[in-house]
């Protein structure tokens, strides 16, 4: 009787879902909790072709979407470009945008997750 490989994303979601919460708290406006409406942002869904948000992130890692960090990571950042397009250099959501990247790209770095996978083996 085959076993059917069923992936075991446990430790992969536990760990998303702690760089979410790390991620999703420095966003204290809440620019980036729920995707962006035109009624906030005129023309925003004709300009921005793949709108991301906080929501859709943490639904994605129940969904089990991702495979690896990196995966969520191109989400995030996504979301941090998506503004960062949108919006002129001077506003509130650009400056609010770069910042979340530092972060993000800190918190992910390539070799900190080398080393963390490095220390799963
Ligand atoms: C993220 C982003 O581009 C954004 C979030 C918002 C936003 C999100 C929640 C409450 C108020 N504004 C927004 N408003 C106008 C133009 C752009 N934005």
């Amino acid at each position: 009787q085959p076993t059917i490989a069923v992936e075991d994303n446990s430790n992969l979601i536990a760990c998303l879902e702690y760089i979410y919460r790390i991620l999703s708290r420095k966003d204290k406006e809440g620019f980036f909790q729920f995707p962006v409406t035109d009624q906030l942002a005129p023309g925003y869904s004709q300009i921005i072709r793949r709108p991301m948000d906080f929501s859709t992130l943490k639904k994605k890692i129940h969904q089990e979407d991702y495979q690896t960090i990196m995966d969520f990571r191109l989400d995030f950042e996504l979301m941090c470009q998506n503004a960062m397009t949108y919006n002129r250099p001077e506003t509130i959501y650009f400056q609010a945008a770069k910042k979340l990247l530092t972060v993000g790209t800190k918190l992910m770095s390539k070799d900190k997750l080398l080393s963390f996978r490095r220390s799963l083996e």
